[in-house]
């Protein structure tokens, strides 16, 4: 599990590690774990051609000892000063004692280059790319770009981006990883990911936003002992799918089998091709929700806006039970908001950006704010869906989901991560939990189901188990 730390809590955590440390410490860690891994891009080292683009601050400073490291190394490293009266003369001096050479800053002086690296602006960077910046940002496209810490013009506290940003191949980030590199379009920007320990730990306080690996998931994801039995490893309502929409229904129900509930309990109105599809689930249309036992509900899929599907949501949220709600689950709780704010159980919301804006303010350019602040108004986990999904606990716990692909944005991929989390829920896990493994698993599942080509969420349904396996081999 990685920790998430915004802007303010990296910088009082950084001087109060530099004030133990002597003078220049923690550059010299950044920029020595940057130019190795500058150095694993290249190859061979020895002639390769290294452009730095350097702005006003420590951010440039980064680059310029990095770059010094491998000019030492035969690099041939030219740096574009952005403003060469404020360039950090102490990695300007090495820079030059190495061999670097400088150069006006125009595109011209991108051409050829094996890597450019991008220490234009890092976590002190406010507003996009400034001006001058930007013709700088185009042309190093065409080259493979490491940005240092963040990729300039990318807002490090939220991801947002105003305008032209550096498009990075490479993001190496010192100390933590910043909201900015995991959420919203400056997940985009960053490319992958490289994380420089220099010693951050020790003075960072406990994260509040995490990123989930392979084996945290693991760790979470239920497994039946031998004492177990189809009630005790969790019991799934769905009322999702109608006569008109009988597939999302379908999708929902077989992803819940998938995910491994113990049983099934069907009360919506795709009996029919719930029966035709899954002999195992047993088919209640009809029951009255509170009838059931059940361990947890999932509810909205398919389901219909009519008054009808209001009143089977108000049952089905009127039970005890924790609940995942989307789809036209979560149109009608927009105009029912009650219908969530008021139970007792918990609830988790699966919107994408349109079905949030139903429910919440926004969503804004800072995605995370916006789901925290959906997740304590409404009193719910609120799971949004996008390029990197972000989920919020109402306690104020966050979540970010780094699996995934573009290709699960196909219709029905959503009915079917809400049957995961509906069996993670059913089986026992904590709400916010169960939405975090289960938006991990979905994201795995896409990822599989994509390798065969552009995937149905038929194709990522079937993903579902072998995505299981995979997560628990490690
Ligand atoms: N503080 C520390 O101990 C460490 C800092 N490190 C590096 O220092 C960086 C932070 O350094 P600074 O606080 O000097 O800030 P930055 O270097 O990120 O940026 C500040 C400078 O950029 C200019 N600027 C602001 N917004 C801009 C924009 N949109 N376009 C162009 N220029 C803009 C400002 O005028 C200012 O001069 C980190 O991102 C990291 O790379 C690392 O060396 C690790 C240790
Ligand atoms: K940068």
């Amino acid at each position: 599990m990685r920790g998430v730390h915004g802007v303010d809590e990296i910088r009082t955590a950084e001087n109060e590690l530099m004030a133990r440390l002597p003078e220049g410490a923690l550059m010299a860690r950044a920029a020595t774990g940057l130019a190795v891994e500058c150095a694993r891009l290249l190859g061979p080292v020895y002639g390769a051609r290294v452009v730095l683009l350097v702005g006003a601050g420590n951010n440039g400073g980064d680059a310029l000892y990095a770059g010094a490291w491998l000019a030492r190394r035969g690099v041939r490293a030219t740096a574009l000063l952005l403003a060469p009266d404020k360039a950090h003369p102490g990695g300007l001096a090495a820079f030059r004692a190495a061999g670097g050479r400088t150069a006006d800053p125009t595109p011209a002086a991108l051409a050829g280059a094996d890597l450019v690296l991008d220490g234009i602006v890092g976590i002190g960077g406010t507003g996009g790319l400034r001006d001058e910046a930007v013709p700088l940002a185009q042309a190093a496209r065409d080259a493979l770009t490491v940005a240092v810490d963040v990729p300039s013009g990318v807002d490090a506290d939220t991801g947002a981006v105003e305008g032209e940003t550096v498009h990075a191949d490479v993001t190496v980030t010192f100390g933590a990883l910043k909201p900015g590199l995991v959420v919203g379009t400056g997940a985009e920007r960053a490319g992958e990911l490289r994380l420089v320990d220099i010693g951050l730990a020790a003075t960072l306080p406990a994260a509040s936003t995490h990123v989930f690996e392979a084996a945290d998931v693991a760790a979470l994801l239920p497994t039946p002992g031998a004492a177990d039995n189809k009630y005790t490893r969790g019991v799934l309502g769905v009322a999702a799918g109608s006569s008109a929409y009988p597939g999302a229904g379908v999708l929902c129900t077989g992803s819940a089998i998938n995910g491994g509930a113990g049983m099934i309990r069907y009360v919506g109105t795709a009996a029919d091709a719930i029966r035709a599809q899954y002999p195992e689930v047993v088919v209640q249309e009809g029951a009255a929700p509170d009838d059931l036992h059940v361990q947890a509900w999932v509810a909205g899929p398919g389901m219909g806006t009519d008054d009808a599907a209001h009143d089977l949501l108000a049952a089905v949220l009127a039970t005890g039970e924790p609940a995942v709600v989307d789809a036209d689950g979560i149109t009608l709780v927009g105009s029912s908001p009650g219908l969530v704010r008021d139970r007792d159980a918990p609830t988790v919301l699966t919107p994408h950006d349109g079905e949030f804006a139903r429910i919440a303010d926004g969503p804004s350019g800072d995605r995370l704010a916006s789901v925290r602040a959906a997740a304590r108004d409404l009193d719910a986990v609120v799971l949004l869906k996008g390029n990197a999904t972000v989920i919020a606990a109402p306690d104020g716990r966050a979540w970010v989901n780094r699996t995934g692909t573009p290709w699960l944005g196909t219709a029905g991929s959503g009915d079917v991560l809400s049957g995961l989390i509906g069996s993670l829920l059913a089986a026992g896990l904590e709400a916010p939990l169960a939405a975090a493994v289960g938006a991990y698993v979905h994201g795995v599942a896409g990822q599989l189901a994509a390798q065969g080509g552009p995937p149905s969420s038929l194709d990522v349904l079937h993903a579902v188990r072998p995505a299981l396996r995979e997560i628990g081999r490690g």
